[in-house]
């Protein structure tokens, strides 16, 4: 899928035919005009309303650690954020009790089966083996502290709030849509609760889970949220430290191992940076010490991750010297502070 921009984009940059960090928004916008056009994949339609996305739009954020912000496009466009938020939680749960226990209790390696496989745990012994799964990430939901379930949704809110920097809201259309059709992670969940791993009432949980995948966000958002990542838990927008520096590094760990589903290896060899998409079309990919990219474009290839994202993530990767396993001596980056 990247193999025609890998070699064109990586000539330009190795001649210094590319800008280079200090234009960002240059390059923000080269990517968001070259697969503004690409109408490759489909838009998810198994949770009923996200069928209605319009698979035109396309926004781009760049956020440094350094507060600085670049957008391009749609940037600004709210979407429920799905599986992105698995990431977050798992940190703030990472956070309140502890790595050891989130790796005993989910695990971290990847199942390469579809984030919403039922097998898998059938497999693994009711081992939901990672938090970026649909089993893991209810298992890890699962985990957050509190008592009502008002309380515990008003702890993973406000803690994603945090992330972002600005109260974030339910999208209740989405909510309920979801509420109304997520059969499978009710199975799911119960499956859980048979293998002792789940303790509390499973349909709180999915409902919890639901929740969280239903908030609204934008591009920018997620590029604020990873960009907090990136900056050991501090948002760089706020100053707020939102989750320690271990549990960011953690975080990322299992982004790059899990984040783009049963794609990871391919995603990490291609573009070198730990990340996390969800099926409205949101990837959020961060680059530690230096920042994050956020991107929304509702078409989807069949792992469930946007096509433009993708592509657009890939191309500021190798413009930018952002692949965080190549050497700093045939890198383009020169850094963003
Ligand atoms: N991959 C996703 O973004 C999936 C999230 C969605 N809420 C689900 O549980 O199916």
């Amino acid at each position: 899928m990247f193999e025609s921009d890998v070699s064109e984009v990586e000539q330009r940059a190795s001649t210094g035919a590319l800008p280079g960090w200090s234009q960002v928004d240059e390059l923000l916008h080269e990517a968001h005009r070259r697969y503004a056009g690409l109408d490759e994949g489909t838009v998810a339609d198994y949770i009923p309303v996200l069928a209605e996305a319009d698979p035109s739009l396309f926004g781009l954020s760049l956020v440094e650690t350094d507060g600085g912000a670049h957008h391009a496009g749609d940037a600004q466009t709210a979407f429920s954020i799905q599986s992105i938020s698995k990431a977050f939680v798992f940190a703030l749960v990472c956070d309140e009790i502890g790595h050891e226990l989130v790796h005993e209790r989910v695990g971290v390696n990847n199942t390469g089966l579809p984030f919403n496989s039922v097998i898998a745990l059938e497999l693994n012994d009711g081992s939901p083996m990672n938090p970026m799964v649909n089993a893991g990430a209810i298992a890890t939901t699962g985990l957050v502290a509190g008592g009502s379930l008002e309380e515990r949704w008003e702890r993973i809110r406000s803690g994603l709030s945090r992330f972002a920097g600005r109260e974030l809201a339910l999208d209740h259309e989405v909510l309920r849509s979801e509420s109304e059709t997520n059969h499978r992670n009710q199975a799911i969940a119960r499956l859980l609760q048979s293998y002792g791993r789940l303790d509390d009432d499973p349909a709180d949980v999915v409902d919890l889970y639901t929740r969280q995948c239903s908030l609204a966000v934008t591009a920018e958002d997620l590029a604020v949220m990873g960009a907090t990542l990136a900056d050991g838990g501090v948002n760089p927008i706020t100053g707020d430290q939102v989750v320690s520096a271990e549990v960011s590094r953690d975080t990322l760990a299992v982004l790059a191992s899990c984040g783009m589903y049963e794609r990871s290896g391919e995603w990490l060899y291609e573009i070198g940076l730990p990340a996390k998409s969800g099926v409205t079309g949101g990837i959020v990919a961060i680059v530690p010490g230096k920042g994050a990219i956020g991107a929304y474009a509702p078409r989807l290839d069949p792992a469930g991750n946007s096509v433009r994202g993708q592509r657009a993530c890939a191309f500021l990767s190798r413009a930018l010297g952002l692949n965080l396993f190549a050497s700093l001596a045939h890198s383009n980056s020169g850094g963003a502070s």
